[in-house]
């Protein structure tokens, strides 16, 4: 934060043009607004492992794409935002805000983390990027919770107050997660623990999947021939593998379980919102009674959570979408920018 010439207020717009940037472990997407009312400039997705650093990224494959010269930029990173340089969690790339002002001519940059863009995204999703899972499809303007099931388990609120969403991104991937039902019983002595106990992110997640998949081989005495989530979500699809089918509703049943508890944690009227990669690849499964089952069993709040709505969110480039919007009307967002803005 050296250098500054002002302190910029929370509400206050970075300047246009904006780089808009979601860096995953695996993918980097970047749009530009140019101005308030503009449509995004896109561009095409980066592997971050084509490129040894994030700014060698923006440099190619944004700014020598384009004459529009951003002024300023708001990237979301999977990793905790602390001090001046940025260690991204599942991939090499380190953000160094200072020097990107420095060698890439941007006057201003905000950094948020990945699950607070999907919280801004789903603030503002509409219903052609969402697809209904279960009866309630009413999205009140009231609080919401976003999960995704990807690399990793992403969870974040969204505290709706004073006419103002505060996304509220923490790490409810990392709460413990039981067995309930006989088949739990079963299953979970075969799962493995991580310092004595099953996290959410054990199971729901890429790795999520085979973990639960090989825990149901050996309850079930069979040895596990599939070793990757896809070849799970390829088994249950094909409807060829009796474990993998049971790993997919079994999957669906933990995530609606997980997804009503944070229901019920955030009193989400507002809905609960399923992203990540993995939740698009089984809607169909999501669609079954399993999820919604496991959701709204919460006595003694059943009734509630029947009328509380789940979605999966099927818009492509949500994160960046979100970004946008708060691009445009920060004042619309509890987003507090204090020690994650740098300046010229
Ligand atoms: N067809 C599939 N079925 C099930 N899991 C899959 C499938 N394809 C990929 N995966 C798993 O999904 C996870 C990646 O999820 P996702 O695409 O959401 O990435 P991410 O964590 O958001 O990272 P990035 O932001 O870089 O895309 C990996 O664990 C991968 O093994």
């Amino acid at each position: 934060m050296d250098g500054t010439m002002h302190h910029a207020t929370e509400n206050e717009r970075l300047p246009f043009p904006i780089l808009l940037g979601d860096i995953g472990g695996t993918n980097a997407r970047f749009s530009i607004l140019v101005d308030e009312d503009a449509e995004p400039i896109r561009f095409p997705n980066v592997q971050t492992a084509d490129y040894g650093t994030i700014d060698d990224a923006i440099r190619q494959d944004v700014l020598e794409k384009t004459a529009v010269r951003p002024r300023s930029a708001i990237l979301a990173v999977a990793g905790p935002i602390e001090g001046d340089e940025i260690d991204l969690t599942n991939c090499d790339w380190v953000v160094r805000p200072m020097s990107l002002i420095a060698e890439l001519g941007f006057d201003d940059i905000l950094v948020l983390n990945d699950f607070e863009a999907q919280a801004l995204a789903v603030a503002c999703l509409t219903e052609d990027y969402r697809d209904v899972i279960g009866p309630s499809s009413t999205a009140l303007t009231a609080s919401r919770v976003v999960l995704g099931p990807g690399t990793g388990l992403g969870v974040a609120g969204l505290v709706h107050a004073r006419d103002t969403w505060f996304p509220v991104p923490g790490e409810g991937g990392h709460v413990d997660i039981g067995p309930r039902s006989p088949r739990d019983f079963d299953i979970f002595p075969h799962l493995e623990p991580i310092e004595g106990r099953i996290s959410a992110e054990q199971l729901l997640c890429g790795r999520g999947l085979v973990n639960i998949y090989r825990a149901v081989c050996a309850a079930d005495g069979v040895s596990p021939t599939l070793a990757l989530p896809s070849d799970v979500t390829a088994g249950w699809q094909s409807g060829s593998n009796h474990q993998a089918m049971e790993t997919v509703s079994l999957f669906s049943t933990y995530l609606g379980r997980l997804a009503g508890d944070l229901a019920l944690v955030f009193m989400a009227k507002g809905g609960v919102y399923l992203a990540g990669g993995i939740s698009q690849k089984i809607i169909p499964a999501l669609k079954q009674p399993e999820f919604r089952a496991a959701f709204e069993d919460k006595a003694p709040h059943s009734e509630l959570m029947r009328y509380i709505p789940t979605f999966v969110v099927t818009h492509p480039l949500a994160a960046l979408a979100g970004l946008g919007s708060y691009a445009r009307t920060p004042a619309a967002y509890g987003i507090s920018t204090q020690g994650r803005r740098w300046q010229r």
